[in-house]
């Protein structure tokens, strides 16, 4: 029986078997509910990538009409795939909102949407007058350069080309450290740049004879150009921010005059941290900016909200910087309130997991004193919130009043709109009422809010809506700038679980957990076929939003289940705490007991059963797997983390090894027996013996979090024993495998993989 690999086959499986050109006729009249013809697939597939993801959304300044009432502009942008150029392109729409003080009499599109070329970030100034772009142009020698370019409404101010004045590498874009700040006074821009790094070049490089002209030019050559060149620096190596982070090693802080053209590096931060999300302090006299520590060596940062970093002020003047936050373990997004008295921003302890539970702390710029205005969330309470999950705050975050905040954040499978009163600290949902899955703030401006919004099976559209005066934020109403229709016949709801007495955490006994369903049609008398799906991190979590994967599977005809497990984030700290030291345990129970709880609903075919799963999900797929053989038909996971001894030191994030399997993380420790065979006896890798489940690998060769070594380990343990596996090695693609070209391949060798299992499974 070891080569079968599903409970109703008797003989062994075919090695060819993925071989086999096309699924049988027999199985089209079988199945006739479920899309099986690639090329239906594809257009499927074609058909619900076109929907756009919003990445921004911007209020302009209100202006007042002839006839009073007032109306503003709304600029937004979203990002789409094309799948014919397979990369990602960015769009922009306009919306026009008119309005009085506090409510909308209409709002809607203007214009049609364009796309956008070249442009990598955008500002507009405080006064909305003019907007600071940073444009990636490439020249027709194929060179890449960088420009920052002032707008005035009607045309180009300036354009000053950053790649040839040569003061920093690279402007940051990313999420992390990223910024493009006016100062309050609209004279300067502040933004984050790779430090400039010396020249280097090999020991026996000719020179070569500079023309007359060129020893002529030289002498105009800018001061860093003269410096000597490094030698022995050619092959230094430079750290890396890790996973996702991969060009950015030494952020600087850079000022650009507008008038002058004239760029400083920002000198004073301290040398052990790099600096990043800087905004301008009141009257533009000094930045306030994180410093995340790089000693003694830079940890991955992406999905890693854990790293240790402080708030800091640095005096324009003297270059003198201070420290905001105290005896904190992680800050992020600080934000100044409009009245420029107050500064919020997200705050976490060294609680060791990759994200966790924040408090919002508020920093009184008048008094200097700190305070907690929201603390962290260990169980849900009375009223339901479980507490403050965002990695980030929205740029623009405070009402009018000075006196309140809105954010959005997981709240159990949901992410909701919430406001935050810094006096009283007491927090309104904004959306806990509503039938929306997802909410997420853009902006916010005098009050008025533009959000976006979307559901499993609803794609993302903006809503505008008045923050309410405080203490009747219920009352808001929202008014749809673009209307989307939910897709015809597919359903979703959050399913809750409360594990069984022999899986309860005995120190948080307490705990449920979630799933969300999306499940196509509603005849009754056709059982789906099952898609399992637990996440990774494993302190992330599926919210209730528009993800192309899960909808069109459903579309082919699929129920798919999103497994929010203990340990997911949104659930309250102690979720995130139970998980600790107990993954491949509790995890794995949870998922499978979601999943068999389903089953016994009888509403999708308990024959059917399939599975996927990334990284961490791809962890828990691998123990289901062994340990469950035949529940589930097929598996598809994406660089899947399999032994942890040996992810240990290939990973950018070794703390997260160490801490997820139960040990302190203390970097100058060096591996242990002990350790190292207690992490391997966590890894799935050692049950792979009993593994009979068809497993489709997908690796991306330039991950930095789980090195594709681990998912070969995977591939050669089932290889030898002639379990059916098949491995796509994107050379591209990194950890999330989400370029354009790589998702739709991984989509559609995922569904074929399905096809062929539920066939064989069917004809045996
Ligand atoms: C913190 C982290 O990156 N963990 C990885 C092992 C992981 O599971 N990543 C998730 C977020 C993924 O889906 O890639």
């Amino acid at each position: 029986m070891s080569k079968c690999w599903c409970r109703l086959s008797t003989a062994p499986l075919p090695l060819d078997w993925w071989e086999r050109p096309t699924v049988s006729p027999a199985f089209h009249r079988r199945v006739k509910k479920m899309i099986t013809d690639s090329e239906e697939i594809a257009g499927i597939y074609q058909e619900i990538s076109k929907f756009p993801t919003p990445l921004k959304g911007c209020i302009g300044p209100q202006a007042t009409l002839k006839h009073g009432g007032k109306y503003c502009n709304i600029y937004s942008e979203w990002s789409q795939r094309d799948l014919e150029r397979a990369e990602w392109m960015k769009l922009c729409r306009e919306y026009v909102v008119f309005c009085d003080e506090n409510s909308i009499a209409y709002a809607g599109p203007s214009g049609r949407c364009t796309e956008l070329r070249g442009e990598l970030m955008n500002r507009d100034s405080p006064s909305g007058t003019r907007k600071a772009v940073l444009r990636r142009h490439t020249n027709n020698k194929g060179e890449e350069k960088q420009y920052l370019e002032i707008w005035s409404k009607t045309s180009k101010d300036k354009c000053i080309n950053l790649t040839v004045l040569d003061k920093h590498g690279k402007v940051y874009e990313d999420d992390q450290f990223g910024c493009l700040v006016w100062s309050h006074s609209e004279t300067h821009i502040l933004y984050v740049a790779e430090k400039k790094r010396p020249k280097v070049q090999s020991f026996f490089k000719t020179k070569p004879e500079l023309s007359i002209e060129e020893k002529d030019d030289s002498t105009n050559d800018t001061e860093n150009d003269q410096k000597p060149v490094k030698q022995a620096d050619q092959f230094l190596y430079l750290e890396d921010w890790g996973e996702g982070l991969v060009n950015q090693s030494t952020p600087v802080l850079c000022v650009l005059d507008i008038e002058t053209g004239n760029i400083s590096e920002l000198q004073g931060i301290p040398e052990h941290v790099s600096p990043g999300q800087a905004i301008w302090a009141p009257t533009d006299n000094g930045i306030i900016f994180v410093g995340w520590w790089h000693i003694p060596w830079r940890l991955g940062l992406k999905y890693c909200t854990n790293r240790k970093s402080v708030l800091y002020y640095v005096d324009l003047k003297g270059n003198e910087c201070s420290q905001i936050s105290s005896g904190v373990h992680t800050v992020r997004s600080p934000r100044l309130s409009l009245d420029q008295h107050y500064l919020i921003y997200l705050e976490g302890s060294d609680v060791g997991t990759h994200h966790q539970c924040h408090s919002l702390s508020l920093y009184n710029l008048d008094k200097k004193v700190t305070s907690t205005v929201v603390k962290v969330v260990d169980y849900p309470t009375v009223d339901g919130f479980t507490g403050i999950y965002c990695s980030d705050l929205a740029l623009n975050c405070w009402a009018r009043d000075s006196q309140r905040v809105v954010i959005d954040t997981a709240q159990r499978s949901r992410k909701d709109l919430i406001v935050i009163n810094i006096a009283t600290g007491i927090v309104t949902s904004l959306t806990t009422d509503s039938e929306v899955g997802s909410w997420m703030l853009l902006d916010i401006q005098q009050d008025l809010m533009v959000v976006s919004c979307s559901s499993p099976n609803c794609p993302p559209t903006l809503k505008v809506g008045f923050l309410p005066a405080a203490g009747q934020e219920e009352r808001i109403t929202w008014v749809t700038l673009d209307e989307t229709e939910p897709l015809s016949r597919i359903e979703w709801k959050i399913l809750t679980f409360t594990p069984p007495p022999e899986q309860t955490h005995p120190n948080f006994p307490d705990l449920q957990f979630e799933s969300i369903l999306l499940i196509p049609g509603k005849n009754k008398n056709i059982k789906p076929p099952l898609i399992v799906i637990p996440h990774g991190g494993p302190n992330s979590i599926f919210v209730a939003s528009w993800m192309l994967l899960h909808i069109v599977f459903c579309k082919l005809g699929y129920a798919v289940l999103l497994v929010n497990y203990r340990g997911s984030s949104g659930f309250g700290q102690d979720s995130i705490r139970s998980l600790t030291g107990n993954i491949g345990i509790q995890d794995v129970k949870d998922v499978q007991y979601a999943a068999e709880n389903l089953l016994k609903e009888g509403v999708v075919d308990s024959q059917k059963v399939l599975l996927i799963g990334g990284s961490h999900g791809g962890f828990i797929g691998c123990h289901l797997i062994s340990q469950y053989p035949g529940f589930y038909k097929a598996f598809a996971t994406r660089n899947p983390v399999i032994n942890l001894a040996s992810k240990l030191g290939t990973t950018d994030i070794p703390d997260h090894t160490m801490v997820q399997a139960g040990f302190d993380f203390v970097p100058d420790q060096l591996p242990t027996p002990s350790v190292l065979t207690a992490l391997l006896s966590k890894s799935p890798i050692t049950n792979a013996a009993r593994v009979t489940t068809p497993v489709l690998i997908l690796l991306g060769e330039k991950d930095k979090r789980v090195n594709p070594s681990q998912g070969l380990e995977l591939y050669r343990a089932l290889k030898v024993r002639d379990v059916p596996v098949r491995l796509l090695w994107y050379p591209d693609d990194s950890h999330s495998l989400s370029k354009v070209g790589t998702e739709v391949d991984v989509f559609m060798n995922i569904a074929l993989w399905f096809n062929f299992a539920l066939d064989i499974t069917k004809a045996a």
